[in-house]
């Protein structure tokens, strides 16, 4: 697994204010889909492209164009539908599938409720969107779904990730043979003793959409 930490000052300051717990919920939304884009900009460097010839009104020319088949964008729910728009602005001709994931705050333990994706993944670059990679349960599980469906080339898109959560996604998928990268705007100190990523941002899909229940 490849881990890619964006450094750079405007990713810095957009999540600094992100972070703030006096950000109301409609400037959380816009700074999460204004980060996005950035992360994304990092995380398509191996996007697959093909030569297209060309003719600009000097003359003609090669250059490329992003290769079939077309790349999934996977936003896993809730918190990872507020970093669909974001992404889509940069890769407008993806296609998108839907994972619906729910942590339980009692065990920890990530649990699928929804999905909406080909049968068929091979082939597919999979771009998976989920703002906090805490303890990884979540996005294991994700990428666990994503291989049985033949995807063999994942990036994962978080916000923010907890070395402990970095540390259990490398184990558990150190027998998986697809290449996994995780571009992240920060990796945070640690996980407190409820698994939430400190000093983080509090929890992502109650500060985009409100509290669940
Ligand atoms: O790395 P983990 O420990 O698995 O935790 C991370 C997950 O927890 C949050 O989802 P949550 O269960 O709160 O669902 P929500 O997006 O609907 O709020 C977050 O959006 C991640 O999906
Ligand atoms: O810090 C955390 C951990 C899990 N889920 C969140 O939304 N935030
Ligand atoms: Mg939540």
């Amino acid at each position: 697994m490849r881990l890619h930490v964006v450094n750079h000052p405007l990713v810095s300051h957009k999540l600094t204010v992100l972070r703030d717990e006096h950000t109301d919920s409609p400037t959380f939304r816009r700074l999460t889909d204004e980060l996005v884009t950035l992360l994304a900009y990092e995380a398509t460097r191996e996007v697959r492209v093909e030569p297209v010839d060309i003719t600009t009104p000097v003359g003609p020319t090669t250059g490329v164009r992003l290769a079939a088949p077309k790349p999934m964008v996977v936003p896993i729910l809730r918190a990872g539908l507020g970093m669909l728009d974001g992404m889509m602005r940069l890769l407008p001709t993806a296609e998108v599938g839907f994972l619906g994931m729910v942590r339980n705050e009692e065990t920890l333990a990530a649990s699928t409720y929804a999905e909406r994706l080909p049968e068929d993944l091979s082939g597919r670059q999979c771009y998976v969107l989920d703002p906090m990679l805490a303890t990884g349960g979540t996005l294991a599980a994700a990428i666990q779904f994503l291989t049985h469906r033949g995807a063999d080339d994942i990036t994962a898109i978080c916000l923010l990730a907890a070395p402990e959560g970095v540390e259990n996604l490398e184990a558990g998928l150190k027998d998986l043979d697809v290449p996994v990268t995780v571009v992240t705007a920060a990796l945070d100190e640690m996980l407190n003793d409820k698994g939430y990523i400190v000093p983080g941002l509090g929890d992502a899909g109650d500060r985009l959409y409100g509290v669940a229940h």
